[in-house]
């Protein structure tokens, strides 16, 4: 059966939540997801595809059952079949028990309080994956931090995932790559096999803090990128953001530890690259409707998926200022969102006070 097919009517829901044995190979990796929206779904899918025996937690009860019972996710990836040995529950102890790896997708600022649901029933030593692209507002922690510190387990057992992922064509089974990150390559490869298969290619390395940021920045420059391209402006205005917002993150992240070759592979240029062209991008969707000349809270009441480059302004400047980073265009994508800057005048022409021309 082909991955993309018409809407159509599901059958009716059972008010009981089966798990039916699905066809799974006797050794396949158990494997849960915890967040079912359009990244968890996607994740869970491919990693199912790949072999792998997935068990999705979803936080409505409606959600895993219409995952379950009708193989869609039609609130998030409407269209998509998936397959049968995916399967969902809504609940945590459910769906934990017995994993070998878990995965997690949930908002970067709901991350702590779920993570505060699971600490208990965690299995012992299975890796911890990171599928999230944000920073916790308050801390500016990013989320491998996060986890070590909430579950106190070993950062050598947690992993972030990052690259050019727009869920929504890897649901539909377009070749895409990704990068595992861990301070322990043992645990980046365990990972990046079971996430990897004839569509999806994760490679790995051990620069999680590169990997990390890279995915949080490029999040922020395709806001300013949005936002250019709501105002109207052209592609050159768009590649000079891009271009100078490349430098802006890598100069970031080195400075918080990151290697600088991390920010030109898929976590950085390669994710800053899609997220900056992509209409499907809910950051750079947020920008254009900002662009457009609409109100930070009529850009969030008009948003029903997770844009993170909205949340994750105001922590990475603070970080940039410990640092003594500049970052002119997260600093005007800040303003815009304050209702200070006109988008009109965001531009990377601005990205210096001095009148002296600089070196690129
Ligand atoms: N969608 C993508 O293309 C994509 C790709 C790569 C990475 N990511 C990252 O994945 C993470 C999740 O994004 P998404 O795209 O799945 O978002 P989404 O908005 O599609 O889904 C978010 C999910 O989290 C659930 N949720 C909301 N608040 C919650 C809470 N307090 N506790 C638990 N669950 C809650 C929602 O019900 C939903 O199931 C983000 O950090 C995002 O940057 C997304
Ligand atoms: O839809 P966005 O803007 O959250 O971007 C999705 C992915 O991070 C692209 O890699």
């Amino acid at each position: 059966m082909s991955d993309v097919t018409p809407a159509r009517e599901h059958p009716p829901l059972t008010e009981a939540l089966r798990l039916p044995l699905a066809q799974i190979e006797p050794d396949a990796l158990r494997i849960a997801v915890l967040g079912a929206g359009s990244w968890g779904t996607t994740f869970a899918k491919l990693l199912a595809d790949g072999g792998s025996d997935v068990v999705l937690w979803a936080r409505r009860r409606e959600v895993a059952q219409e995952i379950t019972e009708t193989h869609r996710n039609s609130d998030y990836l409407p269209g998509i079949n998936l397959p049968p040995n995916l399967r969902a529950h809504d609940s945590l102890e459910r769906v934990l028990a017995g994993a070998q790896q878990v995965y997690l997708s949930v908002p970067s600022q709901s991350l702590r309080s779920n993570l505060h649901s699971i600490r208990d029933i965690v299995p012992p030593d299975v890796p911890i994956v990171s599928l999230m692209k944000g920073v916790e507002r308050g801390t500016g922690r990013r989320m491998s931090e996060v986890i070590a510190s909430e579950l106190q387990v070993d950062p050598d057992r947690i992993a972030v995932v990052s690259g050019p992922n727009l869920a929504l064509e890897i649901a539909k089974r377009q070749p895409t790559a990704a990068v595992v990150a861990s301070s322990s390559r043992e645990t980046a490869v365990a990972v990046a096999a079971a996430s990897t298969n004839e569509y999806f290619a994760s490679f790995v390395n051990t620069d999680v803090i590169g990997t990390e940021f890279g995915g949080v920045l490029k999040n922020l420059i395709a806001v300013a990128v949005g936002i250019a391209d709501g105002v109207g402006y052209g592609e050159n205005t768009k590649a000079s953001i891009i271009t100078r917002g490349l430098v802006e993150l890598t100069h970031f992240a080195v400075a918080y530890g990151a290697r600088p070759e991390t920010m030109s592979g898929l976590a950085g240029l390669g994710d800053l690259i899609a997220t900056c062209e992509s209409k499907l991008s809910r950051n750079n969707t947020a920008g254009r409707l900002l662009g457009q000349g609409y109100a930070f809270t009529e850009v969030i009441a008009q948003m029903n998926q997770t844009a993170e480059g909205l949340s994750s302004v105001g922590p990475i400047l603070e970080l940039a200022c410990q640092r003594g980073v500049h970052m002119p265009i997260v600093a005007q994508v800040a303003r815009v969102l304050d209702g200070t800057l006109d988008p009109r005048e965001l531009a990377p022409h601005l990205a210096t006070d001095s009148d002296e021309p600089q070196g690129e």
